[in-house]
């Protein structure tokens, strides 16, 4: 286990977080294994596999420089050598990951190991520290017309004899094929679907090669049809260079793996040796901090301590995890207990994170901590490092409350302990796209840093705080750091930094008190919309809305928009790992963003006409990615507004916050954030007019948030079943029918307010009506057939007009009949209906109530079949619909990353989208899916990050045709032309 931090901390933590929380999304671009989201016809992971070779392939063992895995391969592009598209797309992609931790050449390797892995392959062992050439190499990838000397030689020439040659290109070519496009003399074009030929007949690593090469049939279009006429049949020509000795061996599967491991291996580890050493073989650490950060807080008496403690739990079950500290002499500082904060895997590992939220003296302060894991068995794993503990410096710590990044400038903030004499510096390091500046232009864009000495400012506590600013062209990918002789904070997400720059004076204002410290400025606690407190050292988060992030703060919880989203400029997904505070750096600049549905982020500068502020208690969903924050719910957004919008018109606003932006901060969000007793007051007038302030507090506690809407009095009900509305009498939880609506008289939606009253009033005279995803209202006065009830928690869709009643759900109707007669006791329903309906709020007492229809009520002959508790008809259930049209289906296919799957054109049709409909709207594209019930996408690729997803993800029935899918959240029921 290496000691940390480590120079591959970079490289591991995109190695092995491949989903969940802090995941770095590397393996996402090849998973699965016969992924590509460039579109049908190609194989991500084979390209990644192929540039692997390539960029080695040039390699001069004999001559210096010797070249090797080095990125070359981004300035030889034209050369004739690299022919296909695979590798400006595969560069493309590494360039998101690229940055001054880790080179393109590393990426290139891990690429290797990633598509060889997510392909059931073997683990090819990995290492770091490979350095970017900065100018092409020479010639001399191998080509399919070389004769069998040249290739010996070729392969001699990177360092591996003949037999290596050919266990090389065996474990190569059992990935991907050829493309007629780029070698229409070795496959024709318009002979093969998609006019990609596979080498093997399969898309996963194995000896299928080698198998078919020896006992047929053989398909490799490197040995068999068209190419041994043109002289292109290279693999015929290597494989025979040994008489097919080695092929022979490799038609053992056990040998294939291990071999491949080992020649994969050295030819990732092919380096030059008098410039680059590689690391040990990366092996996920066992405990990793993971985002370590101090901050001064207010008053500069105390520093937060945050980050997650990393425990990889692939082979160990942890109950706790706490750390122990030392202080910055060395003494015995204390004991920091964690909290979950989230779980992460990669192809071979699974981790936990353990969030740290403490406060510590500035004085005393830390220097480094051992870490203490309690397996569920009791027993207690130390781990202090290999020795010495886990290092942190409070010497030089970046202030990312009080720096931003906004018009392209970055304003740095940061605390240098006083003790320190050198002058505090910034710096930036920009990914410039790649120009004429370059040797030859590449896609892969150079890193660039610019530094500039700090002013240094207030004194406040035992520190000086300095401030600087740079301006930047490139935001994506920004990093930023401070340093002041020894001492650093570097390789800091400038994405993740507020937009709104605080004007920088003397001191930090006080949250504890009126005392500052400084002298030139005075400020109360009612500065601006926030007060804090600084709490204890083991500060326990609990569950909350979070009432500002960055220069955001919360608006409430808001219903979706009509026909169109509440926010419409972008969208983002993260299911696995959203937090309200990512939510907010990918909607950086815009006035609003919200969270819904857990994992979805979308951001605007306007609130669409129809979304309105709801019950606070609506917003329920948990983040993903932070137990302690709420990220909406169904139709329902966590909603924020920038503070700087909001501040006119609130009654409780500071009228004394005018004096405070000229003192060095407007307000520490981060003490807000760690602090457990807060209070927040903000107004929405400015954005709503039918409930013109809200006051939201959040008690010490923390456990209760409130809303009161200033224009009614404080709300008294409780979500539960309404058993009788205007009339009618609840009579259950009910699914659709089978080959039509259970209640086909009459429709009426309203997705934006729907109540059940309304519903009763639109179906007045009809004897059923139902309520239905939420916005969708059923009359009739018959059940038709195939409509049975469901379990009542099934229908947990709450009204969006009326926070206190339930609308059914997906394919469920929350069912009323005229009249009086509830639906008879029924004996078999009665223990589970009972539990459910306690958990929809309604009491015990009221448990006779049955999800079951009484053979007493005026049932129509359709129905009475299912009047009694043993003769409930069998609901057909939707199918997934192989073709639609001229268009098969694709599968179930996730959004990009940070874009829409498809983005050719778009439809909505909540109330009654079905297959059929999207097919003719998106006709002459290729490929169309339906998301979310009603969300029509259009598009002729798939953008980056869109991955096939499990059958069972896209479960939404459509609106339109309950015997069909349509997608779901975060998923598409794709399909493409055929
Ligand atoms: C004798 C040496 C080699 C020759 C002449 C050769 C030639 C070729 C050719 C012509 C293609 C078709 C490319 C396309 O149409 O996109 C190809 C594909 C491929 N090669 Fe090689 N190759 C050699 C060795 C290797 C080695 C050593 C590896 C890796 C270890 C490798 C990995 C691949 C992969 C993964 C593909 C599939 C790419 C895709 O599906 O997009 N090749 N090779």
């Amino acid at each position: 286990q290496v000691t940390w931090p480590n120079a591959i901390d970079e490289l591991e933590d995109v190695m092995f977080l491949n989903s969940g929380y802090r995941s770095r999304g590397f393996g996402a671009h090849v998973t699965p294994c016969s992924f590509s989201e460039f579109g049908a016809g190609r194989q991500t992971a084979a390209e990644w596999l192929r540039i692997g070779f390539h960029d080695m392939a040039t390699t001069n063992v004999f001559f210096a420089p010797h070249g090797g895995v080095d990125g070359s391969i981004q300035f030889e592009l034209n050369d004739g050598e690299n022919i296909g598209l695979g590798f400006n797309t595969t560069l493309h992609t590494y360039s998101n990951f690229f940055n001054s931790e880790l080179s393109i050449a590393d990426l290139i390797a891990l690429g290797v190991y990633a598509s060889v892995r997510t392909c059931s392959g073997p683990i090819i062992p990995m290492r770091g520290g490979r350095i970017d050439a900065t100018i092409a190499g020479p010639m001399g990838v191998p080509q399919p017309q070389n004769v069998q000397g040249t290739l010996i030689s070729q392969f001699e020439r990177m360092g591996f004899n003949k037999t290596e040659m050919i266990q090389m290109t065996a474990c190569g070519h059992t990935l991907g094929g050829v493309h007629a496009g780029d070698f229409p003399d070795i496959v024709a074009p318009g002979t093969v679907t998609n006019d990609f030929q596979l080498f093997d007949s399969t898309l996963t690593f194995d000896n299928d090669i080698a198998t078919r090469y020896i006992n047929g049939p053989d398909t490799d279009p490197l040995a068999v049809g068209i190419s041994i006429a043109a002289t292109r049949n290279s693999d015929t020509v290597t494989f025979t260079a040994d008489g097919n000795v080695t092929l022979q061996a490799l038609t053992n599967a056990a040998t294939f793996n291990s071999v491949c491991q080992n020649i994969l291996q050295r030819m990732i580890e092919t380096v030059d040796p008098s410039i680059v050493t590689l690391s040990p073989i990366i092996a996920p650490y066992e405990v990793k901090p993971e985002g370590l950060q101090l901050t001064l807080l207010s008053g500069g008496a105390t520093i937060s301590f945050t980050g997650d403690i990393r425990v990889r739990t692939t082979a160990r079950s942890v109950s706790s995890v706490s750390i122990t500290y030392l202080d910055r002499n060395g003494a015995a500082g204390g004991t920091i207990t964690t909290t979950v904060s989230g779980t992460a895997s990669g192809f071979d590992d699974t981790f936990t994170f353990y969030g740290i939220n403490a406060n510590l003296p500035s004085t005393t302060s830390i220097s480094s901590f051992t870490v203490f894991v309690t397996d569920t068995s009791g027993t207690v794993e130390t781990f202090n490092n290999n020795g010495a503990g886990f290092p942190i410096s409070d010497s030089v710590i970046v202030q990312t409350p009080q720096s931003c990044l906004s018009d392209g400038n970055i304003t740095v903030i940061a605390a240098v302990r006083a003790t320190l004499t050198t002058p505090a510096s910034f710096n930036i390091t920009e990914k410039v796209p790649s120009t004429a500046g370059k040797p030859t232009v590449s896609p892969v864009p150079s890193l660039v840093s610019t530094s500039t000495t700090m002013v240094q400012g207030a004194a406040i506590g035992p520190y000086n705080i300095y401030s600087g600013s740079l301006s930047y062209n490139y935001s994506t990918g920004l990093k930023y750091g401070v340093g002041s002789g020894a001492f650093a904070d570097t390789f800091k997400d400038a994405t993740l930094l507020g937009t709104a720059c605080s004007t920088v004076g003397t001191t930090i204002p006080s949250s504890t008190s009126s005392v500052v410290l400084s002298t030139s400025s005075v400020t109360t606690s009612t500065t601006g919309v926030i007060t804090s407190t600084s709490s204890s050292a083991t500060a326990t988060p609990t569950l909350t809305h979070k009432a500002t992030v960055g220069p955001y703060t919360f608006l409430g919880c808001y219903t979706e928009a009509t026909n169109m989203r509440a926010l419409s400029s972008e969208s983002f997904y993260n299911y696995t790992g959203m937090t309200i505070e990512q939510c907010e750096g990918d909607c950086a600049g815009y006035s609003y963003f919200g969270v819904e549905y857990g994992g979805e982020c979308y951001c605007g500068n306007v609130i669409n006409t129809g979304s309105v502020l709801t019950a606070l208690s609506d917003c329920s969903f948990i983040c993903p990615g932070n137990p302690y924050e709420y990220c909406g719910a169904g139709v329902r957004l966590e909603m924020y507004e920038l503070t700087s919008l909001l501040s006119t018109s609130s009654a409780l606003q500071s009228t004394s916050s005018s004096s405070v932006v000229s003192s060095f901060s407007v307000v520490s969000s981060t003490s807000t954030a760690k602090s457990s007793s807060s209070s927040v007051v903000l107004s929405t007038s400015t954005t709503q007019s039918s409930s013109s302030s809200v006051v939201l507090s959040t008690s010490t506690s923390q456990t209760s948030v409130t809303s009161t809407s200033s224009s009614s009095s404080a709300p008294s009900q409780t979500l539960g079943i309404k058993q009788t509305v205007a009339g009618y009498t609840f009579q259950g939880c009910y699914t659709e029918a089978t080959s039509e609506r259970a209640l086909s008289a009459a429709s009426f939606y309203d997705y934006p307010a729907m109540t059940l009253e309304e519903c009763a009033a639109d179906c007045v005279g009809y004897t059923y009506w139902g309520v239905e995803y939420g916005g969708e209202c059923y009359c009739g006065n018959v059940i038709n057939s195939g409509s049975v009830p469901a379990a009542l928690t099934d229908c947990s869709f709450i009204c969006p007009g009326n926070p206190y009643e339930y609308c059914g759900a997906g394919n469920r109707l929350d069912l009323y009949k005229i009249g009086t007669s509830t639906a008879s006791s029924s004996s078999s329903t009665t223990s589970t209906s009972t539990s459910s309906l306690a958990s929809r709020g309604i009491s015990s007492t009221s448990s006779t109530l049955s999800t079951v229809v009484s053979s007493s009520t005026s049932q129509t002959s359709t129905t009475s079949t299912s009047t009694t508790s043993s003769a409930a008809p069998t609901q057909t259930g939707p199918a997934i619909k192989p073709t639609i049209g001229n268009y098969s289906y694709y599968g179930c296919q996730t959004e990009g990353t940070n874009i829409r799957a498809l983005t050719g054109a778009v439809y909505f049709n909540y109330p009654a989208m079905t297959l059929e409909q999207c097919a003719g709207d998106c006709d002459g594209y290729k490929y169309w899916g339906v998301e979310y019930g009603g969300e029509c996408y259009c598009g002729n690729s798939w953008n980056t990050g869109s991955v096939n997803a499990s059958e069972t993800d896209c479960w939404f029935t459509c609106p339109g045709n309950p015997l069909e899918y349509c997608g779901a959240g975060n998923r598409l029921s794709a399909y493409y032309l055929t």
